[in-house]
């Protein structure tokens, strides 16, 4: 009896101590998870914390900016200096296209040597940052309007440079481009007539289509297909050419008609798609440089302020007839591609693809015209400028990756 009263006692206790170990985990467990989730609303509170204090200052970051843009309106602008000129020198100059790389370039020089500079542009390859840096200037006045539609302002002198210029631009809208070079060089003439202003419009070394004779001078009629795909271009200039002519006969008026060959330079746009800018920013990106055809075509190539130069000297002369301004050293594409591949490095490959209907196969200028009433030639050699150009593409690039973090597409 004493030995089963023993055992029950025994196993009551054993009963007690399992009981004290259940109850001890189920309070050491409720307390753990009972610390967890404290520690879990806590987490959570400071994410939500954090975030709020995140979201505010990205407001407040928004709302300084919006300050300090409005400040630095107030602080003066540094501006290049400009020469003075007395009230008889000092011209007022309208350029048409003058945000463009070309009339950019022009616009720096004028404003350099002292004119009142108008620039109107349509900004359709034009950007204003070409011209930024004269944004404010007391000499210096940007209007955004298309020249097809007529203009009345007061000017000594005009720059009609307005036009697309590069074959994919031109192409992209073939009536809007015959409409700029008629319509806009009707009005561009009717307001140098009306104001008495002296005229210089920017025709093409393209007036002399495929060229069936070398190198090209101005008494050349050129071999142009009319209804071609370059037509809205080289006829449009043509017709720019002939209406800038009958103007001048008929209304007795001061012209000059420039035609521009193959020009390249700081400011080309990325997207341009021309040769120059295509090889470059090709070979920079170790992408594939595309001749298109056989490569065998031949162009001159002239830096953008051999050209400025040109364009100012025949405004300046009273030379009244048609003038080439160009570069006459002609290389052929395939030349052309092994230049920039070797001096830009890398691992291009040249690769050729399907031809351009209607490529001029020859192109080169014949500048006795412009040496003997302008005293003008082209001083900058292919390799100085070409290097300029390859250093402004650099910078381009590496400002386009910043932005938009991918590399660019050649059209
Ligand atoms: O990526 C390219 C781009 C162009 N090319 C070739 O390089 C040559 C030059 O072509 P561009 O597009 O630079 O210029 P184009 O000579 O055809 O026209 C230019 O002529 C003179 C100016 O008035 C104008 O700026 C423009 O119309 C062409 O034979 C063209 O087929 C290539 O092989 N690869």
């Amino acid at each position: 009896m004493i030995n089963f009263v023993t055992k029950l006692q025994t196993l009551f206790t054993l009963f007690i101590i399992l009981l004290l170990c259940i109850s001890i985990y189920i309070t050491i467990n409720s307390q753990t998870n009972s610390t967890n989730k404290k520690e879990y609303d806590n987490t959570f509170e400071n994410t939500y914390v954090l975030k709020k204090e995140l979201e505010d200052a990205a407001q407040r970051i928004i709302e300084l900016e919006q300050r300090l843009q409005s400040l630095e309106t107030r602080i003066p602008k540094k501006y290049a200096e400009v020469t003075f000129l007395n009230y008889l020198k000092k011209r007022r100059i309208l350029i048409t296209g003058g945000a463009g790389f070309v009339g950019s370039h022009l616009v720096d020089t004028l404003m350099l040597q002292g004119h009142d500079l108008i620039v109107v542009d349509n900004f359709f390859t034009g950007r204003k940052q070409n011209v930024e840096q004269w944004i404010g200037h007391e000499n210096f006045e940007l209007i955004h309007h298309d020249i097809v539609n007529p203009l009345f302002i007061e000017v000594d002198q005009i720059y009609h440079l307005a036009s697309p210029a590069s074959p994919p631009h031109y192409m992209q809208n073939p009536v809007k481009t015959i409409k700029t070079n008629t319509l806009g060089t009707i009005n561009m003439l009717g307001l140098a007539r009306r104001v008495n202003a002296t005229i210089l419009i920017a025709s093409t070394s393209e007036v002399y289509g495929d060229p069936d004779k070398h190198p090209q001078s101005e008494s050349y009629w050129g071999h142009v297909n009319p209804i071609g795909p370059r037509a809205c271009y080289d006829e449009g200039k043509r017709v720019s050419e002939t209406l800038t002519y009958a103007y001048a006969k008929q209304e007795n008026m001061n012209v000059r008609v420039a035609r521009i060959f193959n020009t390249y330079g700081p400011r080309m746009h990325m997207n341009d798609g021309r040769v120059v800018s295509n090889f470059i920013l090709q070979a920079l990106q170790d992408h594939e440089i595309t001749v298109y055809g056989s490569g065998n075509q031949t162009r001159s190539f002239q830096y953008v302020s051999d050209l400025v130069d040109g364009l100012i000297a025949l405004m300046e002369s009273n030379y009244t007839l048609p003038v080439n301004i160009g570069n006459p050293v002609e290389h052929t594409i395939n030349e052309f591609a092994t230049i920039i591949k070797e001096l830009v490095g890398g691992n291009s490959a040249i690769k050729h693809v399907a031809e351009v209907e209607d490529d001029p196969q020859r192109r080169k200028p014949d500048i006795a015209r412009a040496k003997k009433y302008l005293k003008w030639e082209p001083k900058v050699s292919l390799n100085v400028g070409l290097q300029k150009t390859v250093n402004y593409f650099k910078k381009e690039l590496k400002l386009f990756r910043f932005v938009h973090s991918n590399s660019v597409t050649i059209i």
